[in-house]
């Protein structure tokens, strides 16, 4: 197995929320990962904090399970070798007590690199911050990490992001969106920019629509609570769908400098038609499951999952975006995410026109145009249905084939989930795969009147069953443009 590691220097990281959910699931899975392939120098430390009372033994003991849970062959002595370099320090960081613990740890090493991962809730955003800065621990080499949902309109997220910025400078910032993390979305940068194929073609003359779906086959789980207040607009659309938008249509940025990516994605987000009142209806559909079939069987409605028969929150979204600039003007963008779907997959699919003029005879069969899938998950990979001539010799018969490039076959590499890349882009100090604050502002403010203009119409989500794609007026909002979801994948 081939690993390419890039060196970091030695590093304190903080991560608040440790005893939570994406700690378990992702955080320390990731820490470890980064540990086996020889990217956490010998005198990092990890130190985690929660308000509950675990002694180190007892903190290193769920961390090994959460590890054991979620990393197919970890190695004992790797994992008993990482597990040494986690402290854990009981802090409740609404009050601030438990702090002067981290404190002095932490200024064991006043130069050094320093971040802190809030994985908690973002009611703590303020409280932490404000500690961090009373306590003077805030270095010109600290960073800090900030987990989504950078508020939940334009004004929260403008009173989340200005309290955060009393204490840090924006370069100090790191916004996280995992999915910017995938390594198939930063393929998405090198199969653009890296090859003269496609950007000749890249454009309305070329390209007649593009259709990106994030399909999870789960419910909302364990986060109920928190996903009642979003729903999928502002959990899924906001912020992972938005900027797997701005990567495909964004101008080619001047380097992969950060302020030069997030530059030419900002002027996507600003060139998206607004959707109002006056056009939500035609442009959007909202839906919310109802019980039905997964592979594992029978399924609870949403309404069931959350106990409350009153939710207007949608769990589906698809819309019909447009970016109004020179390259996309006129070529829809097919917007489209959910939950408890027929299946999980993301992709990204970019259809391009048919050809201008058949020179071929009717006997050769109908000419279907080119189209670009990008699959970000499940089997990531990239494939472009082309026209080839069907083999033998019985004339000139036609048919379209995919040129297939799985990641996984290509190269015999594990796939690094999004958090490792990312965690340690915090490290370095590279802001490229992060949101800058003036994106997230102009996310909001396309999102925003999405949501007033639903919240004016009064109407209830469209119902769908667990486990199909979504309200039939889907399928209606895209077959009225005569075209398809893409449903064939690769
Ligand atoms: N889980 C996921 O898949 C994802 C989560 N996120 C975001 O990450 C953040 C964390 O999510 P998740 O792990 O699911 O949440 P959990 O509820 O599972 O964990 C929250 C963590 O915060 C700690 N905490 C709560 N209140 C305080 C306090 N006053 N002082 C100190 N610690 C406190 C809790 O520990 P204790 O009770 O011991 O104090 C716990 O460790 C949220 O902002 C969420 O939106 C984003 C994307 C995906
Ligand atoms: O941020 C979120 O993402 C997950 C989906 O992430 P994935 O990497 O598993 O595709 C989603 O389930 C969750 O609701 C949302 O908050």
């Amino acid at each position: 197995m081939v690993s390419r590691v890039i060196e970091v220097d030695e590093f304190d990281l903080v991560v608040f929320g440790a005893s939570g959910d994406l700690a378990h699931r992702k955080l320390l899975p990731a820490l470890y990962h980064r540990y086996d392939d020889g990217q956490v120098p010998d005198g990092s430390r990890i130190f985690c904090s929660a308000r509950r009372s675990y002694s180190d033994a007892e903190y290193r003991a769920w961390a090994r399970e959460a590890i054991e849970e979620h990393v197919k062959n970890h190695e004992t002595h790797k994992l008993d070798a990482f597990l040494e370099k986690i402290h854990y320090i009981a802090i409740d960081l609404a009050s601030g007590e438990g702090l002067a613990d981290l404190k002095s740890a932490l200024e064991e090493r006043p130069h050094g690199i320093r971040a802190f991962y809030l994985a908690v809730g973002p009611d703590l955003f303020g409280p932490i911050c404000e500690h961090l800065g009373s306590n003077s621990l805030v270095t010109p080499q600290t960073r800090i990490v900030l987990e989504k949902p950078i508020g939940k309109d334009g004004t929260s997220a403008k009173v989340l992001n200005d309290t955060v910025a009393r204490v840090f400078d924006e370069h100090q910032i790191f916004r996280i969106d995992h999915y910017l993390g995938k390594e198939t979305v930063q393929n998405l940068m090198a199969l653009r920019f890296a090859n003269a194929l496609f950007e000749p073609l890249w454009n309305a003359a070329h390209i007649d629509h593009v259709q990106i779906t994030v399909a999870e086959a789960l419910g909302v789980g364990g986060r109920a609570g928190y996903y009642d207040t979003a729903g999928a607009l502002r959990d899924m659309v906001q912020n992972h769908i938005l900027q797997l938008l701005c990567l495909v249509a964004m101008e080619p940025p001047e380097s992969m400098d950060a302020d030069s990516v997030r530059d030419e994605k900002l002027k996507v987000l600003k060139a998206l038609a607004p959707i109002t009142e006056a056009n939500a209806e035609k442009l959007t559909v909202r839906g919310q499951y109802t019980a039905g079939a997964s592979a594992g069987g029978a399924v609870p409605g949403y309404l069931d999952e959350l106990g409350n028969s009153d939710s207007a929150t949608e769990t589906f979204v698809a819309l019909k975006a447009e970016i109004a600039n020179w390259r996309w003007a006129g070529v829809p963008f097919y917007l489209r995410t959910g939950k408890r779907l027929a299946q999980r997959v993301s992709e990204i699919v970019v259809q391009f026109r048919p050809i201008p003029h058949s020179i071929f005879s009717q006997e050769a069969g109908s000419i279907s145009a080119n189209r670009l899938i990008i699959r970000l998950q499940p089997d990531e990979g990239v494939q472009m249905k082309i026209m080839i001539k069907d083999p033998g010799p019985g004339g000139m018969r036609l048919r379209q084939v995919p040129l297939d490039m799985s990641f996984a076959e290509a190269f015999k590499v594990r796939n690094p989930d999004a958090y490792e890349r990312l965690i340690m882009d915090v490290i370095r100090g590279n802001q490229t795969l992060f949101m800058r604050r003036d994106e997230v502002d102009a996310a909001w403010a396309w999102i925003d009147p999405i949501q007033a203009a639903w919240a004016a119409s009064r109407d209830k989500p469209r119902s769908y069953t667990a486990g199909t794609w979504g309200p039939s007026a889907s399928i209606a909002l895209v077959e009225r443009d005569h075209r398809t979801w893409a449903e064939d994948g690769l």
